[in-house]
């Protein structure tokens, strides 16, 4: 494999779920493999888990991670062409990605939407040109519309945490004060779709994420209603994708508590907001599977590497 920017890296997601299982039960199996490589990570954004799980699955993997926080630390970096650059910032993509491919054998990177300009967010500007004018392979670490290693992780959850067939996974808007992106959203639901899974998705009137991710996955503004019967559910917020950006609902009757989820497994890609999204009951309960889905985060990266280290 290339890149790894979007779940339709994927080519076959049963095979990619047991081959990260076996990485699970075998972190260090393929030390040799990435020695003498580097893995550069630069993050436009915060972050916890990515930040670590993905430099831990480098060190399973024998790689020299190499981190940068680029928003503040680094110059500036210009993505238009043939701009005029005498405004904020100092270097374009073109010297910047051209220069860190000499230091690194994978770039791993982060940037968030603007969720004020569709069309740019849409553009994936800042992945995309790192794509284009790095001369090594390119991983998304979270860009502005998907976080594949995130639904990668989801998959290798449910998969672990089931013995139905066909269980039913329930994607859930839930309340937020702020205005977050579709991508964990986007990328849960592409995965989802690859998954031999009874999957349909809930969220408030003038939710609904981008019609051409969700084809026909059946989308309830009832909350109750899609929650009967299921197995998963993957709580998640998302801004508003037709009034873009925009947060239009605050208060909390679509939180997620133990009466609504019954004997449901409990997902969230965290950091989840206590009491807000979902109340401390649910997370603090028996039925919440959030810390090892962080955890799986590792052995999702560390198949993903691997495919990389093994095409280079
Ligand atoms: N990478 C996991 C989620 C990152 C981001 N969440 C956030 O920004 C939460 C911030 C807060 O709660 O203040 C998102 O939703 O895409
Ligand atoms: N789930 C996730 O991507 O977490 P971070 O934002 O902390 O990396």
């Amino acid at each position: 494999m290339k890149n790894y920017t979007h779940i339709n890296d994927i080519d076959n997601i049963n095979s990619w779920i047991e081959e990260a299982r076996e990485i699970k039960a075998n972190p260090l199996a393929n030390f040799e493999l990435g020695k003498n490589k580097t893995l550069g990570l630069l993050f436009f954004n915060s972050s916890l888990r990515t930040r670590l799980s993905t430099q831990k699955a480098a060190l399973n993997l024998g790689m020299n991670p190499i981190v940068m926080n680029v928003s503040g630390d680094a110059w500036g970096i210009e993505f238009g062409d043939g701009t005029v650059m005498n405004g904020n910032t100092a270097e374009h993509i073109k010297e910047a990605a051209a220069v860190v491919s000499q230091y690194c054998d994978v770039i791993a990177v982060r940037a968030f939407p603007t969720l004020t300009d569709k069309v740019k967010d849409e553009s994936e500007q800042v992945l995309n040109s790192f794509a284009k004018f790095a001369s090594v392979p390119i991983v998304n670490m979270e860009s502005a519309t998907s976080h594949p290693l995130q639904g990668l992780t989801d998959a290798i959850t449910i998969a672990e945490n089931t013995t139905k067939k066909k269980p039913k996974v329930v994607l859930s808007w839930a309340p937020h004060i702020k205005a977050l992106p579709h991508a964990v959203g986007n990328s849960f639901v592409q995965a989802m779709q690859k998954m031999d899974v009874d999957f349909v998705i809930a969220n408030p009137e003038g939710y609904n994420l981008n019609s051409q991710i969700t084809k026909d996955t059946p989308i309830y503004h009832n909350q109750k209603e899609a929650f009967k019967n299921a197995d998963f559910i993957y709580a998640k917020n998302w801004s508003s994708y037709e009034d873009y950006g925009k947060v239009l609902k605050t208060d909390l009757d679509w939180m997620i508590t133990n009466k609504k989820i019954g004997n449901a497994k409990f997902m969230h890609c965290l950091p989840v907001r206590r009491n807000v999204v979902v109340a401390d009951e649910v997370l603090d309960g028996e039925n919440s599977l959030v810390i090892e889905q962080a955890n799986n985060r590792t052995y999702a990266a560390q198949l993903v590497l691997k495919k990389i280290l093994e095409d280079l």
